[in-house]
């Protein structure tokens, strides 16, 4: 894999994000690399790294990051990096000053549609490499999914749950792609519409 430091890839859910990361890492399973990718515990659906496209990649389900800085390996993987915290992100910095090549993946955008704490902290470290990655928008087919769209009972949520709030993958809400256009979100500003006119 390439020689940079911190490598991001983010996007809604369903942009490939996952497809993505098991391309990066996987083939080190064939190298000396020593590696270790870990998902954050929070993310239920699966036990690994599983893109619906079929391809996986073993992980370690953690809580926390802080465990990385006991390891001795030269790349770390991280998958759900906003269901972390801006601590842990703080452990990725020490990370990289100890030279450890970090690729890390998630949503960017929570259910309101604005950034997640730990993601702005990730951007915050100054990454070699951002991937935006967008998917299909399940309402009008256009490849221009930005955001994922939480659904309740059927029904956009459009009530207001704390910033970064992590979100179970278990039934409790669906998901989907949508572009600015199709996505609900809930008003969380107010904006004066004449400064605009
Ligand atoms: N609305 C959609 N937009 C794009 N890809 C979709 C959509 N629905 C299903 N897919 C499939 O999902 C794959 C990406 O899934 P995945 O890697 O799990 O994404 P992510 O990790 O970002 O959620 C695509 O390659 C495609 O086969
Ligand atoms: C919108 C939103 C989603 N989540 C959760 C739901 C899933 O478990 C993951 C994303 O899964 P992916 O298919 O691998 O992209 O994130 C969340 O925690 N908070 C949210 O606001």
């Amino acid at each position: 894999m390439c020689a940079v430091d911190l490598t991001v890839i983010l996007g809604p859910m369903k942009s490939g994000k996952s497809l993505e990361l098991v391309s990066l890492l996987s083939p080190l399973q064939y190298t000396n690399v020593r590696h270790r990718v870990y998902q954050s515990a929070r993310h239920v659906r699966d036990i690994g790294v599983v893109s619906r496209s079929g391809a996986a990649l073993a992980t370690v389900k953690t809580t926390s990051l802080a465990a990385a800085l006991d390891e001795e390996v030269d790349v770390v993987g991280i998958d759900e990096v906003h269901m972390f915290t801006v601590e842990d992100m703080a452990v990725v910095r020490v990370l990289l000053q100890r030279g450890t090549r970090v690729v890390a993946a998630g949503i960017d955008l929570d259910h309101r549609g604005e950034m997640f704490a730990p993601v702005r902290a990730l951007l915050e470290l100054g990454p070699a490499t951002v991937t935006y990655r967008r998917a299909v928008c399940d309402i009008c087919r256009d490849f221009t999914a930005v955001y994922t769209q939480v659904l309740e009972h059927g029904e956009p949520m459009v009530r207001v749950l704390p910033p970064s709030t992590a979100l179970p993958d278990d039934g409790t809400y669906t998901y989907e792609a949508r572009c600015r256009d199709c996505a609900v979100l809930p008003a969380t500003v107010t904006v004066p519409t004449q400064a605009f006119a």
